[in-house]
């Protein structure tokens, strides 16, 4: 735990060191995934963290329903809710822009992931508040694609037995299959 603690703070230094002017690239195998209908569930950047619009915007090409997620509390489950044009996003917890929570309900079938570090194994660093653990011990089945800058690679994730890993990680230089 003080493991995880100690590489978060060191990881978001170095990640606001490193964000500016660069771009998520959108792998051949990513765009390879994408079909009319599927739910892809992205995420409003927040700081230095890597937008993963480059990617949102291809399964928008695609035909793809997009998600952002809402959440209320650290207790209550993260929920994904539905982001077309037409949908007003408003400022929530973490001034996370967000849609309203009356938006419809959708169930990813690709989830792009914020990262605070990231290893090759696919094992990854969150937030610490254990929404993203909780979405992928719901949806198994779902496609879990890591989001962050190279910078933020690290030898070994600190395991807990809760960690699900990740399929792949797209990087602004790299798409990494562990
Ligand atoms: N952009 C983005 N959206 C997301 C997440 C995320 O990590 N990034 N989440 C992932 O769970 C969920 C929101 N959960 C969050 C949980 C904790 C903190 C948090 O502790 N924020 C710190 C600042 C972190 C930083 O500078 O990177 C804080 O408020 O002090 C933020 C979001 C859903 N949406
Ligand atoms: N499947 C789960 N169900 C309920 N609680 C969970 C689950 N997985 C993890 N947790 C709880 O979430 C907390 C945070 O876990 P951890 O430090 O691994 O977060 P993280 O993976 O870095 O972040 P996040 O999932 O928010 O991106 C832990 O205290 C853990 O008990």
């Amino acid at each position: 735990m003080t493991d995880k603690l100690a590489l978060r703070a060191r990881l978001r230094a170095v990640r606001d060191g490193f964000a500016r002017d660069r771009a998520i690239l959108v792998a051949d195998a990513f765009r390879a995934r994408l079909r009319e209908g599927l739910v892809v569930a992205g995420y409003m950047p927040l700081g230095s963290e890597a937008d993963p619009a480059p990617l949102i915007a291809a399964a928008r090409a695609a035909g793809c329903r997009i998600t952002l997620p809402h959440v209320t509390g650290r207790s209550a489950p993260m929920r994904f809710l539905a982001w077309d044009a037409a949908t007003p996003l408003v400022a929530g917890l973490y001034s996370l822009l967000q849609p309203q929570a009356d938006a419809p309900e959708l169930r990813p079938d690709i989830v792009l992931t914020p990262l605070v570090g990231f290893d090759r194994a696919g094992h990854r660093l969150g937030q610490g508040a254990g929404y993203y653990d909780r979405v992928f011990t719901q949806l198994p089945d779902a496609w879990r694609i890591g989001i962050a800058w190279s910078v933020q690679q690290v030898d070994a994730c600190p395991a807990d037995p809760w960690d699900v890993p990740l399929h792949a990680i797209a990087t602004e230089s790299d798409w990494i299959v562990p």
